[in-house]
């Protein structure tokens, strides 16, 4: 279902009342006072204060419980200009040290001049009953901040820059804002501030700077490798990046070199050669794959194979346990206790799980202390549940903090590492490089490290080609397990998975077992079926909780049969309206009590309860159920695996409902059942290892609904996202240099 277009609309008023402000993104909810009504205005405005006049610009929203409000995207500020506004204004505690009855008693006095006056001649603050010279200074320092930021904020609403931006420069630069940015409008763009080049630009335009000035290419170079890194590129090739920067930026091949040059000698931009070829790097990415290739290195050099025989112990593992593990299997677990890092890959089915298990359970039996990380908390909970030993987030494990400029670190690092021997990481394929970096970081030295991943899944979200780098750099013992074990080669999903990855069409013929064809070679009766199975066909014939068990995963957003409309229509049937169920809205979702939702972002603020423990963040790819929506307190309750969170409303858009995923999103996850509709679309997401990621997320049953040429083309089509990156060849070095 698509949103109608509407109409930019503005209005102008008095703000009467704030409602609800939050520091971090400078969202509001005001009450303003037009001519003709009150409206209930609301966006990423930045702080405001009663009594301001403001202009907007939005669209009205209408929300199911908050009712009609203007959702502005734009807002020009002015300050109250008579004696009664000026008196709103400071009575609401815009500036520390005055209340309500100082600011009565100063507007008393100065009238319609008091805010020209608290500016330009604060001293005359002196003569009013109860300011001391003391308190006002205090009040003189305060009123130039508070004016500079709300300048600033004015001035950058100009060019359309949210106010988000202003604030965030305004903590780097306080009062001297205004004269960096003019200096350097691309300042911005840093990242403890975050504009985009493209704004950045409109305001170097009106501040008419040269289009080939040193400031503008080297913010133009940054912006360029910053966008690649989200394609998952960790750098560019230089043969690359100088057409594309010239053609991009408008300028000449002499300013690109003169330019880069300058930026590899102040390493704002770094090199690395490889072969004949150079490639370019922002520094965080050389910097993160210099260090794992370094690091690896000195764990190799330091942790010699041992010659101690560990059959013995491998052979009473197997007594206790009552299994024979195969060969691959015992020389992964040598491996493991007798390197220091090592590489345990395979597909479904081939015994990771189960060797990794006579690994932890034989460090464990040296009296080592083991750590159980995985990338996600649903890869986290998997892990642990197969395994019967406790599992952590990678973030979790290395306890997530913020800096003075608010960006993201980690407690755990060389200077207080991990209290560990040996650290086991699960489903490394969807580990970046910037996180690898911080982990290996957080190891001391003498750390036993055993990485367990399918390289055949789709790569990490973030930038790299991290685990098959590691794979294929040639110096890190790999064991890659191979053999289908019995009790997995029963099921078709298992076996089809292998044919997939092998480039060999699954047998869709089966009738029985736990993989299913179903053909629809239209995209509405495929929807239908989609929802049929998931509502009345699989609930009856095997008892699966259509909300809890199964899981629509789908290889695009858009479309049909994409993530989107799929989630409205299996809502409307699983979750439909009903007269006295609480609902609030986004752009794309209405959600409702009882909906099966998704956290799409990384929310570290957000608090959580479970079994009386408590504890912060709520983070992308995390599963809930939304339990209680208050529009009163802006907040609804959602249950996260366990976890009940009061989940804010104004951080709503980092939410979708979850009936349907995409196969990205379904990565480290495994549902009871999962359903897939593959029919037609975009080229570019259906090929080969997706349509194995899909597959290999469902445990007892899978439905592939749709038309099997397509299916076969997927299996055909063994595009693999190139991604550029150095690691592998960093690795190699060494390899080559050990030798
Ligand atoms: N040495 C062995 N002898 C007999 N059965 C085994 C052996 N190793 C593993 N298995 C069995 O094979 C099946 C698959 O093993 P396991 O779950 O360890 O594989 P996996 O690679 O982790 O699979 P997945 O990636 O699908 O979770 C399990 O039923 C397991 O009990």
């Amino acid at each position: 279902m698509q949103e109608p277009e509407k109409r930019m609309l503005r209005l102008e008023g008095v703000v009467d009342k704030v409602l609800f402000f939050n520091e971090q993104n400078g969202y509001i909810v005001l009450e303003l006072e037009t001519d003709q009504s009150i409206e209930t205005v609301v966006g990423e405005l930045g702080e405001i204060e009663d009594g301001e006049t403001l202009l907007v610009e939005g669209e009205y929203i209408t929300h199911s419980k908050f009712g009609t409000q203007f959702k502005a995207s734009y807002c020009e500020r002015k300050l109250p200009s008579t004696a009664e506004n000026i008196r709103k204004y400071l009575s609401s505690g815009t500036i520390s040290g005055i209340g309500p009855s100082l600011a009565k008693r100063i507007v008393d006095v100065f009238g319609d001049e008091t805010l020209e006056v608290m500016e330009h001649q604060p001293e005359k603050l002196r003569t009013i009953k109860g300011i001391s010279e003391k308190k006002c200074q205090e009040i003189a320092r305060e009123v130039q901040k508070i004016f500079s930021l709300r300048t600033l904020m004015i001035y950058l609403s100009q060019y359309h820059i949210p106010a988000r931006y202003a604030m965030k420069a305004f903590q780097q630069w306080g009062v001297n804002s205004r004269d960096v940015i003019d200096g350097n409008p691309y300042a911005l763009c840093g990242e403890l501030v975050g504009l985009p080049f493209q704004k950045a630009e409109v305001l170097a335009r009106s501040l008419r700077i040269a289009l080939d000035s040193d400031q503008r290419i080297l913010a133009g170079l940054q912006y360029l490798l910053t966008e690649n890194t989200f394609s998952g590129h960790t750098c560019l090739p230089l043969d690359k990046l100088q057409p594309l920067s010239c053609k991009y930026l408008g300028i000449g091949e002499q300013d690109f070199y003169a330019n880069y040059n300058q930026a590899l000698e102040n390493q704002q931009l770094y090199e690395y050669k490889k072969g004949e070829r150079e490639f370019v790097y922002l520094p965080e990415y050389y910097i993160a794959e210099s260090y794992i290739a370094d690091r690896i290195k000195v764990i190799l050099e330091f942790s010699a194979p041992e010659d101690y025989d560990y059959e013995a112990l491998i052979d009473l593992e197997e007594q206790e346990k009552q299994i024979k593990y195969e060969s691959l299997q015992r020389k992964a677990i040598t491996t493991a206790l007798s390197r220091g890092l090592m590489v345990l890959t395979g597909g479904p089915g081939t015994g990771k799980t189960t060797t990794l298990n006579a690994i932890i359970s034989l460090y464990e039996k040296q009296g080592k202390k083991v750590l159980i990380a995985a990338p996600t908390g649903r890869a986290a909970k998997r892990i642990s549940d197969l395994t019967g030993y406790e599992a952590k987030t990678i973030h979790r494990l290395l306890e997530v903090q913020f800096d003075s400029n608010e960006r993201l670190t980690f407690k755990h690092n060389e200077k207080d590492p991990l209290d560990c021997e040996v650290l086991v990481v699960d489903e490394m394929s969807m580990v970046d490089v910037l996180l690898f970096e911080h982990l290996l970081r957080a190891l001391k030295l003498h750390c036993r490290i055993v990485l367990v991943g399918d390289s055949d899944q789709l790569p990490s979200v973030g930038a790299g080609n991290l685990l098959r780098d590691l794979i294929d750099g040639g110096c890190i013992p790999v064991i890659a397990l191979q053999e289908i074990f019995r009790q997995a080669q029963q099921s078709c999903i298992v076996t089809n998975a292998h044919r997939i990855v092998r480039g060999e069409d699954p047998d869709l013929m089966q009738k029985q077992n736990d993989f299913f064809f179903l053909q629809r070679l239209k995209p509405e009766p495929a929807c239908e079926l989609v929802i049929s199975l998931c509502r009345d066909r699989l609930p009856k014939a095997y008892g699966f909780d259509p909300l809890n068990d199964i899981q629509v995963i789908a290889p695009a957003r858009k479309g049909t049969l994409g993530v989107i409309a799929l989630n409205q229509a299996l809502q409307e049937a699983l979750n439909p309206k009903k007269k006295s169920m609480a609902e609030c809205k986004t752009a794309l979702y209405t959600f409702r009590v009882g909906d099966k939702v998704m956290q799409t972002r990384n929310n570290y603020d957000i608090l959580w309860k479970k079994d009386g423990e408590q504890g912060t963040g709520i983070f992308n790819g995390d599963i809930g159920r939304i339990l209680e929506i208050n529009r009163a307190q802006m907040m609804a309750t959602i249950d996260f695996d366990g976890r009940i969170t009061p989940y804010p409303l104004d951080v709503l858009d980092q939410l979708e409902l979850a009936y349907a995923i995409t196969v990205h999103k379904s990565q480290g996850s495994e549902f009871e059942a999962v359903v897939i509709p593959i029919l037609g679309g975009f080229e570019k997401l259906y090929y080969r290892n997706l349509l194995y990621t899909a597959v290999t997320r469902a445990k007892k049953l899978l439905i592939l609904v749709g038309s099997r040429k397509k299916i076969e083309e997927m299996v055909h089509n063994n595009r693999r996202t190139n991604r550029y990156s150095c690691l592998r060849h960093m690795l190699m070095q060494h390899e080559q240099g050990s030798n």
